[in-house]
């Protein structure tokens, strides 16, 4: 049965499309001393556990749970690859919950075969801000599917949501769950097409040839737009001005605090770079660009083991060009050696896509949120929340 788990949950169901229902919460809030004290049953041999990230080996054992099992590409030649340092990052926002970063063990081995994760975030729909929370990295070893772990972790996660009196989740997914309320488009942008098409990643396009390609894809090694640089923390107020007003103008976004631009926005190596322009003249941050390191692993090239890929991150343009902004954006990915530069066709993305020579990924990512009903699917361009 399609969606067995799906159609319990206080979510869209497919079967109320085309009724005119209520907007908003699809269950009330409970009394949190009402909400189940115990864990989840799990299957037999199974334990639950919460995983300290902070300890160097437990953040050992999710990088491994997820470098070997979690979500590959459609035709299974790549692997999302997170780093240590980017989970933490991920994991670790102001006002996180340890209790909701959960794994399940095998209860002889103790090995980590399960994790699911949860951050508090405070999100707008519409004119209302909710704290919800932000769901991501579900992952069941490869050995363990269709044993119905699944819907075990999203239920025990939802139940340690629940306690912190959280009634409201965002999260997205490569397939179709009751009920999207968008679907977007990702692009990727070659910037070292050689390696690309000899991993498979792209292919060479009809009467094209390698020179040719390098040519098409090339970029400068400086970025054009004076003022351009890295963000510092100097910089936070106005980074926050900017993204709060930019962000004003979408139907789903976060509301971020000058904590949480803090947190979010500000350069970790090989995790998130951010960017600012600094008009020259008058001292003032107008524009602000930013992506994150995703790398992933090649499965079966003997040649080349990881792909190095950015994914565009938040980016408001308010004197520069948001084309030309995106453009540094793409000079500095391509001077620090990164193979590729990914974006969804969300917010202002798709004034870009074309005109920067990206080109439209094999996939798409859906975006959900769990009990909060909208009444029609947004379309991607009013969307202004970035999962990582
Ligand atoms: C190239 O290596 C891959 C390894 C695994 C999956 C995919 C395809 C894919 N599913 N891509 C995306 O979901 C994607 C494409 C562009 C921008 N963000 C994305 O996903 C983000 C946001 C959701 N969580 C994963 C990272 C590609």
């Amino acid at each position: 049965k399609r969606h067995a788990f799906w159609e319990t949950q206080p979510v869209g169901q497919f079967a109320d499309r085309g009724k005119d229902l209520e907007e908003g919460p699809i269950e009330p809030p409970q009394d949190v001393a009402e909400v189940r004290q115990e864990p989840y049953n799990l299957p037999k041999n199974f334990e639950w556990c919460t995983c300290d990230l902070n300890s160097d080996e437990t953040a050992a054992e999710i990088y491994n749970l997820l470098t070997t099992n979690y979500v590959e590409d459609d035709e299974n030649m790549f692997r999302f690859k997170y780093s240590k340092e980017f989970l933490r990052w991920a994991l670790q926002p102001p006002g996180y919950f340890t209790s909701w970063h959960i794994g399940v063990r095998g209860q002889a081995t103790k090995k980590l075969v399960g994790f699911i994760s949860g951050v508090p975030a405070h999100i707008r729909v519409r004119d209302k801000v909710i704290i919800m929370a932000e769901i991501n990295f579900l992952c069941v070893h490869k050995k363990l599917r269709s044993k119905r772990l699944a819907p075990v972790l999203i239920k025990e996660v939802t139940r340690r949501v629940h306690l912190e009196n959280i009634w409201q989740a965002v999260y997205t997914a490569g397939v179709v769950l009751p009920t999207p309320i968008t679907t977007s488009r990702y692009w990727h942008r070659s910037l070292n097409p050689k390696k690309l098409i000899d991993v498979g990643f792209s292919r060479l396009g009809a009467r094209m040839t390698m020179s040719r390609t390098i040519k098409l894809y090339r970029l400068p090694e400086t970025t054009v737009t004076p003022g351009f640089r890295p963000m510092e923390r100097r910089d936070v107020a106005a980074v926050r001005r900017l993204l709060h007003s930019y962000l004003s103008q979408f139907v789903v976004a976060p509301e971020l605090s000058e904590k949480d631009v803090e947190y979010w926005l500000l350069p970790i190596e090989d995790v998130i770079s951010s960017f600012v322009v600094e008009d020259p003249e008058s001292r003032e941050i107008t524009d602000f660009c930013s992506f994150y390191t995703l790398p992933s692993s090649i499965l079966g090239n003997k040649n080349y083991s990881d792909l190095k890929a950015a994914y565009s991150y938040y980016n408001v343009a308010t004197k520069t060009p948001l084309l030309q902004l995106m453009n540094d954006a793409l000079i500095v990915a391509k001077r620090n050696m990164y193979d590729v530069f990914n974006a969804l066709d969300i917010m202002e993305n798709q004034t870009f896509l074309k005109e920067l020579k990206f080109g439209p990924g094999d996939g798409h990512l859906h975006y959900y949120l769990y009990n909060y009903r909208l009444n029609a699917a947004m379309k991607p361009e009013t969307l202004g929340l970035i999962l990582l």
